[in-house]
């Protein structure tokens, strides 16, 4: 576990009509209690109109690869905006990074299954993963607002950092947000960023860039918590990390297989290509937490 100090709210929220997120996040909140597993998944959902169950909710809106401290504000503020809602959060799939570079390098922190596990952890009823497509890209902010939000979803509040883009050519910002959300009758809050200990705001991009630096105890002050990844079987027999998920700096690293919480963490060897070498054959593929080596 990193003991990096906790994260901090640099600037003053802009929250209309919900309260700011709290500074005050803690490392262990997204953490499973000793002894315990991660939750149930979250209900992943594509189709629309929603289900009437999860109708008048709040919905988080943004990219959600892996899911840190940054996005843990979000959840909080939702909490306070609209205590005892359904809570949901736009995921699209693929990543819309990975629709507009489809040839880019492997770059993300969580696949469908570790961001499931993960949301709903930190309390997340269901997430809404349309196809990032070129007709959803094509999407105006305000047709993204009554057609998606309002009709499709039929949310009641919505959630968004100050950078929250959206709409054909992002053209959409937090004050278009506000505007469309007002007229729609769909509450807003917008979350001040949240930083951490250097002073550098949270980001999913940051966490890639200490992983790439095999810094695992900054990421995992960014994350609050593990790096939890998925691993599938190799041709060869070993296992190797999912092919959508960023590489880490090849070296040394500790391992364990989630939900699992008396396995002793095992020395591993990752290679450039994400292959796992281990001199024990306990990992399976499946969910494990990737450690800093000491
Ligand atoms: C309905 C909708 C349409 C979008 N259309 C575009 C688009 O045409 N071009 C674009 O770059 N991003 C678009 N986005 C924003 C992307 O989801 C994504 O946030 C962004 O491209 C990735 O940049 P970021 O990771 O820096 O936020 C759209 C988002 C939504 C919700
Ligand atoms: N540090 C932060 N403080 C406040 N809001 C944040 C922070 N990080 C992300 N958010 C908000 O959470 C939502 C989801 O964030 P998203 O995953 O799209 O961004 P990100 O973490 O900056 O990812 P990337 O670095 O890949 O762009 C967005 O509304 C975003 O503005």
């Amino acid at each position: 576990m990193a003991t990096m100090p906790a994260p901090s709210a640099r600037t003053a929220p802009s929250v209309s009509p919900a309260p700011s997120a709290s500074p005050a996040l803690s490392a262990r909140a997204v953490m499973p209690a000793p002894g315990r597993g991660f939750g149930d998944p979250a209900l992943v959902t594509r189709a629309l109109p929603l289900t009437s169950a999860l109708r008048g909710g709040v919905l988080l809106l943004g990219n959600f690869d892996g899911f840190h401290l940054g996005h843990l504000a979000l959840v909080t503020a939702a909490r306070r905006a609209a205590p005892g809602r359904p809570l949901g959060v736009l995921s699209c799939t693929p990543h819309p990074r990975a629709f507009f570079r489809p040839d880019a390098p492997a770059f993300q922190l969580a696949t469908p299954r570790t961001q499931q596990k993960m949301l709903a952890r930190a309390g997340v009823d269901f997430i809404f993963a349309p196809r990032f497509d070129a007709a959803f890209a094509a999407l105006s902010p305000a047709a993204f607002v009554t057609d998606i939000l309002r009709s499709g979803l039929g949310v009641s509040h919505v959630v968004a950092g100050r950078d929250f883009r959206f709409g054909l050519g992002r053209a959409g910002d937090s004050e278009t947000l506000r505007h469309l959300g007002r007229e729609a009758g769909i509450g807003t809050s917008i979350i001040a960023d949240i930083s951490g200990p250097d002073g550098r705001r949270i980001s999913s991009t940051l966490i890639r860039a200490c992983l790439a630096a095999g810094d695992l105890d900054g990421a995992q002050g960014l994350l609050g918590g593990d790096w939890l990844v998925e691993t599938t079987a190799c041709a060869s027999g070993g296992l190797q990390l999912h092919p959508l998920l960023c590489r880490p700096a090849p070296g040394r690293y500790l391992a364990r297989m989630a939900g699992k919480p008396c396995q002793m963490p095992q020395q591993i060897r990752l290679d450039g290509d994400g292959r796992i070498h281990a001199a024990r054959a306990t990992l399976r593929p499946g969910l494990m937490h990737l450690l800093p080596a000491s």
